[in-house]
């Protein structure tokens, strides 16, 4: 059998721990046959250049990672890819920042990481490299001679083509897909999005059989292959972490309120000031819950040195401290806003706590919170998921209160729908979601792309 080769920025070396959906399901889709997991290490060096390597080995798994110089973090991190790609590809040209040296960055820290994997690489290997930030990767590994087979996944939504076409040089950065076999996404809307772009924008063709065609004639394939989770494993964590002190403590402290949570890392996208202004919505439109539902926001913060980063940050507290100054009591504390990580065994004991599970991004490529908050229910007892229409997870979760974020008075009747609904409707819609996700599961989500790129 070939050896799997994962390429991504984001590596989750062993007993790591840190938010992120992408790690998560690396981690997962690696456990069963291992291979080399090849990326950034996560150092950031002074005084020195990009490139030092290290290697470390946890079972059927090798770890090959790169540091990056202060410098090269700044452009290709910070800059092009979480202020320039990560923006537009979330719809949000608003917060576009566009600059020259920082696409430069971007693509000299590209073909770093390409010479080095090329050292690396055996010729069966099948090589898999995910999301934004290596776009031009295979374009880069071609023309050093690699002729493996080479898949790529985004991650993150791929917007309509008009938006791409904002972007200066899109035309070289999204043409470069082509040098890959096979380019996956997350659902039929972001894959039909993409092919308008190649007809649109790059004169290309779309064949019935996945096949797309270059102007200059090269071809690839695309599709859609919807990212899960080892939804057994999260199920067996969640049923175990109840009984771990911290999940506990926060059942205690609850008494008898329902407890609506919230998991995300504190990022735009996941369009957390409008969930707060809906849930003080709620308290207004429902008066009759107040002091029966707590809401708890758990918010691990995020690539902290980027301005609408930290801006968004002083917006929550603002709005944390006045739904709470305006609606607690003494005895009642209505939003709980917690800026830390924690981990799958502690997080799926919050979840299976929760009556209700809020997951509203204005834009979400996957949201694996939505799939993981299902896995880790209580049969006997499952809580209601309120979704965003704008995550991937959707198009799978139709049993779920399918919610419009935008429409904050909607997301307050789909939370006051959810603490009234009664025990059967909940097992029904849960029993659905669940049969779902046993088999639609990080395994079956590795093998169907996989198994696309081998043919
Ligand atoms: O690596 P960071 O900059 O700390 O960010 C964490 C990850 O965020 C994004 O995750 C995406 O992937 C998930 C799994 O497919 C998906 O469910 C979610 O909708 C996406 O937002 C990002 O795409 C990753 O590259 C980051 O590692
Ligand atoms: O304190 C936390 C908060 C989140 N997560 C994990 O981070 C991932 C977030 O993935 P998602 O697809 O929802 O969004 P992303 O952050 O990748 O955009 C999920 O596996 C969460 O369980 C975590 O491990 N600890």
């Amino acid at each position: 059998m070939s050896r799997l080769v994962i390429v991504s920025n984001r590596v989750a070396l062993p007993h790591e721990q840190r938010a992120g959906g992408l790690a998560v399901a690396m981690r997962a889709a690696l456990k069963e046959f291992g291979g080399l997991w090849f990326g950034w290490s996560g150092k950031r060096v002074r005084d020195e250049p990009s490139g030092r390597m290290h290697e470390i080995k946890d079972g059927n798994t090798t770890y090959a990672t790169m540091d990056l110089s202060y410098e090269d973090f700044d452009g290709y991190y910070n800059g092009f890819s979480n202020r320039t790609l990560w923006p537009l590809l979330h719809f949000r040209l608003d917060l576009v920042d566009y600059r020259r040296d920082t696409y430069d960055d971007y693509r000299r820290v590209n073909s770093l990481f390409a010479e080095k994997l090329a050292k690396q690489l055996r010729p069966d290997d099948v090589v898999w490299v995910h999301d934004y930030h290596m776009i031009p990767l295979a374009q880069r590994l071609r023309e050093l001679g690699v002729a493996n087979r080479i898949g790529f996944f985004l991650h993150v939504p791929m917007p309509s083509s008009d938006l791409l076409a904002a972007m200066p040089n899109h035309e070289q950065l999204f043409s470069s897909l082509a040098a890959y076999d096979l380019v996956g996404f997350q659902t039929e809307r972001d894959l039909d999005r993409f092919q308008s772009y190649v007809r649109l924008y790059r004169g290309g063709k779309v064949y019935a059989d996945g096949r797309l065609r270059m102007q200059d004639g090269r071809e690839f394939r695309a599709g859609a292959f919807p990212i899960s989770i080892d939804t057994g494993m999260i199920a067996r964590q969640a049923a175990a972490a109840v009984s771990r002190a911290s999940v506990q403590r926060l059942r205690d402290s609850l008494g008898s309120r329902v407890l609506a949570i919230g998991v995300d890392r504190l990022d735009y996208s996941k369009g957390l000031p409008d969930r707060f202004r809906a849930f003080e919505r709620l308290l207004e439109s429902y008066p009759e819950l107040h002091g029966q539902i707590t809401y708890l926001q758990l918010a691990p913060v995020s690539r902290v040195e980027v301005p609408e980063y930290q801006a968004l940050r002083r917006e929550l507290e603002g709005l944390a401290g006045h739904i709470n100054g305006r609606h607690a009591a003494p005895e009642w504390t209505p939003v709980r806003y917690v800026n830390r990580d924690f981990s799958h065994g502690v997080l799926t004991g919050f979840y299976r706590s929760a009556d209700i599970g809020l997951v509203t991004p204005l834009r979400d490529g996957m949201n694996l919170v939505a799939k993981e908050f299902v896995a880790s229910q209580d049969p006997e007892k499952p809580g209601v998921l309120v979704l965003s229409r704008f995550a991937g997870a959707a198009a799978e979760m139709h049993e779920a209160l399918i919610v419009n974020p935008y429409d904050l008075d909607g997301v307050a009747d789909a939370l006051a729908q959810a603490h009234a609904m009664p025990m059967d409707e909940r097992k029904e819609r849960w029993h659905a979601l669940h049969k779902r996700l046993q088999k639609h599961d990080i395994t079956l989500w590795r093998r169907k792309f996989l198994e696309a790129l081998a043919a």
